[in-house]
């Protein structure tokens, strides 16, 4: 690379936002682990209990959902397979379009199926409202919704979950999946990002 690239290169990544520098530990606690896996257990059983007899598919919204489905999936007596789509959403921030984009389609059809879609958080309620009208252009014979956390003061459009682990205040939550700037996803307590350092 010659001398003026080298130096576009120093600028481009000095331009770039730096991931916050706050250590989980230092993120209060706001559902610990034991809490979680009790309601994840709680929100299975009730499963079972609704699907007695059934085959389910549990559809997941990568990439947040993935831990709550891994959990969620075992805590159901009933069989059920999984399957896994991706959406982007444009400008989520201030300047939210309210556009959302399937970025990554089901693998296995779902008509005729019993599906239910898991979220890590219902927030806006526009990735899921987006993905239930998708969901629902392929017939399946039942379609409800299975989230984490569920924020009701910051919805923008009308949705409502089916099974609801924790109802939370508008807080910016990472862990247990969630992420701020793709960090923080392992962390097994769901802990409240400090407001300062969003
Ligand atoms: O109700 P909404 O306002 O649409 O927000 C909820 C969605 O936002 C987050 O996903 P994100 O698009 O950030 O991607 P991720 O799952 O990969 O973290 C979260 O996992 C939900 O999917
Ligand atoms: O509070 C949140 N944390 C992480 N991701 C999110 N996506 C919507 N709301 C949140
Ligand atoms: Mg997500």
């Amino acid at each position: 690379m010659n001398r003026t690239g080298r130096q576009s290169v120093t600028l481009y990544l000095m331009a770039q936002p730096t991931t916050p520098a706050v250590p989980a530990s230092e993120c209060e606690i706001l559902f610990s682990a034991d809490q979680i896996a009790e309601r994840v257990k709680a929100i299975g059983k009730q499963i079972s209990d609704d699907y007695k007899g059934e085959n389910i598919v549990l559809v997941g919204v990568l990439k947040g959902a993935a831990i709550f489905l891994a959990d969620l999936a075992r805590a159901i007596e009933v069989d059920n397979t999984f399957d896994f789509v991706a959406v982007s959403s444009y400008g989520k921030g201030k300047t939210s379009s309210g556009a959302v984009k399937l970025i990554k389609d089901l693998d296995t059809p779902i008509e005729g199926k019993h599906v239910i879609v898991v979220e890590d958080i219902l927030d806006t309620g526009l990735t899921l409202s987006y993905l239930r009208r998708l969901m629902l252009q392929h017939k399946p014979a039942s379609l409800k919704i299975a989230t984490c956390l569920d924020k009701p003061e910051r919805r923008l459009v009308p949705i409502e979950a089916d099974y609801v682990c924790f109802s939370i205040p508008n807080r910016f939550v990472i862990g247990y999946g969630m992420d701020y700037a793709e960090k923080y996803r392992n962390v097994a307590d769901i802990r409240l990002f400090p407001e300062d350092k969003a």
